[in-house]
């Protein structure tokens, strides 16, 4: 018998039976951005699913048409002009590897550093002018959409100042992180009533992450309980907001950080943006004092968010990520 010492990176991409037609969400929140009910229906939205999608958020359809034109012509080039702007670590161009611990999954990326509302000057890649131009601009429109939810979010949680939670992602040294990923279509797969893992299960560890689509379908989200995955209808003109680990922690597991994964479609090529909104290396991550009950204890051991990180970088993707910052 012939051993192979390394099986090709293929062999290593997970293959899912995906949930059938019925277990797509028709159920998932929508929250209108422009409504004055919007900061309950966020707050409901998180408390249930740590889920929703955003409508009327008031950003030009041309924004994200032309950063996805862009976007799909980067990964067009050949597999050697994309090379040349990786690796991934820590900003950059990969393919089919996530992050340093072995998971794999059928897509490449960019994985970019942001620096107050555009890509840092730090991160060289993408090199094109017109991409860098389309990225800058979308970047800064999604942000601004972040920052509203988080204000929304801190209205309807009765907080004060009203940017308690976006000030976060918006003082000077926070740490955010965009990135861009292209699941390609997956032909082999077709009629086999299964699909290829595109990115596996996980949760995000920063405050919210504000995700984008072509309108490819792919993401799925886990329920409450874990127990059952759905498929979330894909919308080009909406936004998906996901609640993260550190969000979890402030709210001391009010809001719940989701878990979600994306599947591959056969035939379409899915492109994605994700903003992720992280806080300052130095922010203190702890249940905040007006969100806690009389006597309530937090259920979390004390740690900055670059203590989360630097744990969060070294666990694989599935991991729960926040069970060693749990109080035992
Ligand atoms: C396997 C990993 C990839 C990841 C870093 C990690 O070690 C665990 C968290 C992963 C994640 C998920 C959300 C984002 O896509 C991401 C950029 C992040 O901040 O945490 C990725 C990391 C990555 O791709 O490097
Ligand atoms: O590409 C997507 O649709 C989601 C990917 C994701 O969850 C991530 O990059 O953290
Ligand atoms: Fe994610």
């Amino acid at each position: 018998m012939v051993v192979l010492a390394n099986p090709p990176v293929v062999d290593q991409i997970p293959l899912l039976r995906s949930p059938g037609p019925r277990d797509s969400f028709a159920a998932v929140p929508v929250v209108d951005l422009s409504s004055p009910g919007a900061a309950r229906a966020i707050v409901d939205a998180c408390e249930r699913f740590g889920f929703f999608k955003v409508v009327n958020h008031g950003v030009a359809a041309g924004t994200m048409d032309r950063a996805e034109t862009e976007a799909v012509k980067f990964f067009a080039q050949t597999q050697a002009d994309k090379d040349r702007a990786g690796p991934a670590y820590p900003f950059g161009y990969g393919s089919k590897r996530i992050g340093i611990n072995g998971d794999m999954g059928w897509l490449e990326y960019l994985l970019l550093a942001v620096d107050s509302a555009s890509l840092s000057d730090a991160c060289t890649v993408p090199a094109a002018a017109a991409f860098r131009a389309a990225l800058n601009e979308y970047i800064a429109a999604v942000r601004k959409v972040a920052v509203r939810v988080l204000e929304a979010m801190a209205d309807g949680l009765g907080l004060a100042p009203a940017d308690a939670l976006s000030a976060m992602v918006t003082e000077q040294g926070s740490d955010q992180v965009f990135r861009v990923n292209h699941y390609p279509p997956c032909p082999a797969l077709q009629g086999l009533g299964c699909s290829a893992t595109g990115f596996g299960e996980h949760t995000d560890p920063q405050l919210i992450s504000v995700l984008r689509s072509n309108g490819t379908s792919g993401l799925q989200i886990a329920l409450r309980d874990g127990a059952q995955w759905v498929s979330v209808p894909s919308d080009r003109d909406a936004f998906f907001v996901n609640v993260g680990d550190s969000l979890q922690v402030l709210t001391n597991g009010r809001f719940r950080s989701v878990k979600h994964r994306v599947v591959t479609n056969s035939l379409k090529s899915r492109v994605s943006f994700i903003y992720f909104g992280g806080p300052p290396l130095a922010q203190r991550i702890a249940p905040l004092p007006e969100l806690l009950g009389e006597g309530e204890e937090s259920l979390y051991r004390e740690f900055t968010w670059a203590e989360y990180k630097k744990a969060a970088y070294k666990t694989r993707l599935g991991d729960n990520r926040l069970a060693q910052f749990e109080k035992k």
